[in-house]
């Protein structure tokens, strides 16, 4: 008889503040904050009766419609290590590239660890995927979009599918990958998720995974951010994971381990500045969405392109917007209130710049419009774009209090209404705290 036990994990979201673009270089470092909203992970073996054995991986999304993802798994010949392939379910089959990605990588690293390290024998398994209700926009503009969410509990339901839903931008692909694995690691290994060395091994599997899934793009530090929480990140050079055969594909498995350990030339460079990130007393990081969205793939392809065509400009640009950041950086850190509108406004100086020259909408007219007269609100010292900036949030350095809070919600209503489209304060507050085990009463009702 399989046992009841249940692990529970759960990553957190991320938000740039500051290093968008630049951070693409490792020359250049990002700030970037955990975030309150969470993906939550539990892992649990599928009961069978007696004699039968399973061997399928049930992943699912209880919140959504239609998002259960079912895979059974083989050995893949010439060390390609293990490879999951979906099952159907329904009439429907819908691809979920990061949960897949995630078992892929994380299945064939566990065939490669020392049963020693072993707690139990993988044989099936059930991840239930709950996400903290920030990740998604609960109202829509348009009946293709999000639909309203039903419930008020800390998860709720939403009468629509994944991929109808209105993403708020808190990096949740990042967020699902690290959980997902930590629960992998943690329920089928002996692994210890607060050790540093844990996390480093964590950080380097779900980095893996992650870029594998989105294609190679990215700069890292929103699984930087799920697995460390808040920091200072430097991002590790391409050439890690750039030797990394595909997934399934011949020497496919010992690669891995060597990239996850760090091993036979593999070294990484990552550096996570926990002890740089503060913030004054008193202050709290918090987030707007506007109701839009953004193609950041094109927008980074597009600075890039400049940056290349203009080496000399973009040096310039780079180097003095690196210098703004670590000040800012600094200023929250010290503690010193008084500095943070005047340090904000010159780094969005640079940023606008830098859209301006490349051509692409980092700080749109409607966002500056906007956060200029945010920063006319009693308690807001000041906002940007965060990320790769666009039309779709806003990131905000505001007093920690109820009456600011409350300000700040009456002032986009009536800007809402006066512009059109709907920007509105989200719940999520930035937070330090990264990837942690959970306990099980947080979850009544989701668990089967
Ligand atoms: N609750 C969930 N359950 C299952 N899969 C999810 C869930 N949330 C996100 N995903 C996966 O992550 C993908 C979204 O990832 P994507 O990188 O596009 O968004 P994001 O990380 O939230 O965005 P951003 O990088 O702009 O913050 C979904 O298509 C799905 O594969
Ligand atoms: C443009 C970039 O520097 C930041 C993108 O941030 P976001 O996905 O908009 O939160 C890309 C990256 O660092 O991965």
């Amino acid at each position: 008889m399989a046992d009841k036990v249940v692990t529970a994990v759960s990553a957190p979201g991320k938000m740039l503040l500051a290093g968008g673009y630049v951070v693409l270089d490792r020359a250049y470092t990002g700030l970037v904050f955990a975030l309150s909203a969470r993906i939550n992970v539990l892992a649990q073996e599928i009961p069978t009766s007696e004699g039968v054995h399973l061997t399928e991986i049930v992943v699912e999304s209880p919140q959504f419609l239609e998002a259960q993802w079912r895979y059974g798994y083989h050995l893949a010949e010439e060390d390609g290590g293990i490879k999951v392939t979906q099952l159907q379910v329904g009439t429907r089959i819908t691809a979920n590239p990061f949960v897949e990605s995630t078992l892929n990588y994380v299945l064939t690293y566990m065939t490669r660890t020392s049963k020693r390290f072993h707690k139990r024998i993988l044989k099936s398994a059930r991840l239930t995927i709950l996400a903290d209700n920030d990740y998604y926009s609960h109202h829509t503009s348009s009946p293709t979009s999000s639909a309203p969410s039903i419930g008020t509990g800390r998860f709720a339901r939403f009468p629509v599918t994944l991929s109808d839903a209105h993403k708020t931008g808190l990096g949740s692909s990042a967020a699902l990958v690290t959980a997902l694995t930590a629960a992998l690691l943690t329920h089928f290994l002996i692994f210890d998720l607060n050790s540093e060395d844990g996390k480093h091994l964590l950080h380097n599997l779900a980095q893996a995974a992650h870029c594998a899934a989105q294609g190679k793009v990215g700069s890292g530090f929103d699984v930087a951010a799920a697995v460390y929480g808040s920091c200072n990140y430097r991002r590790f050079s391409p050439s890690v994971l750039s030797k990394l055969p595909e997934a399934g594909k011949p020497g496919f498995a010992t690669k891995l381990e060597d990239v996850v350990h760090g091993m036979n030339g593999i070294q990484w460079d990552t550096m996570i500045g926990k002890a740089d990130v503060g913030l004054p007393q008193g202050v709290a990081v918090r987030m707007c969405d506007v109701d839009c969205g953004s193609q950041t793939v094109g927008m980074v392809k597009k600075v890039l392109a400049w940056r290349a065509q203009n080496p000399e400009a973009a040096e310039k640009l780079w180097g003095e917007l690196q210098h703004f950041n670590e000040a800012l950086e600094d200023i929250l850190k010290a503690g010193k209130t008084e500095d943070i509108s005047k340090a904000i406004r010159a780094i969005r100086i640079l940023v606008k710049e830098m859209g301006d020259e490349s051509d692409v909408p980092i700080e749109p007219d409607s966002q500056t419009e906007l956060l200029d007269a945010l920063e006319e609100v009693e308690g807001v010292y000041g906002g940007v774009v965060p990320g790769a900036g666009g039309y779709d949030a806003l990131a905000l350095l505001v007093k920690d209090d109820e009456e600011t809070a409350q300000r700040v919600e009456q002032f986009l209503d009536s800007w809402s209404k006066e512009k059109g489209g709907r920007v509105s304060l989200l719940g999520v507050k930035g937070e330090m705290e990264g990837i942690r085990m959970e306990d099980l009463t947080v979850y009544d009702g989701w668990v089967r």
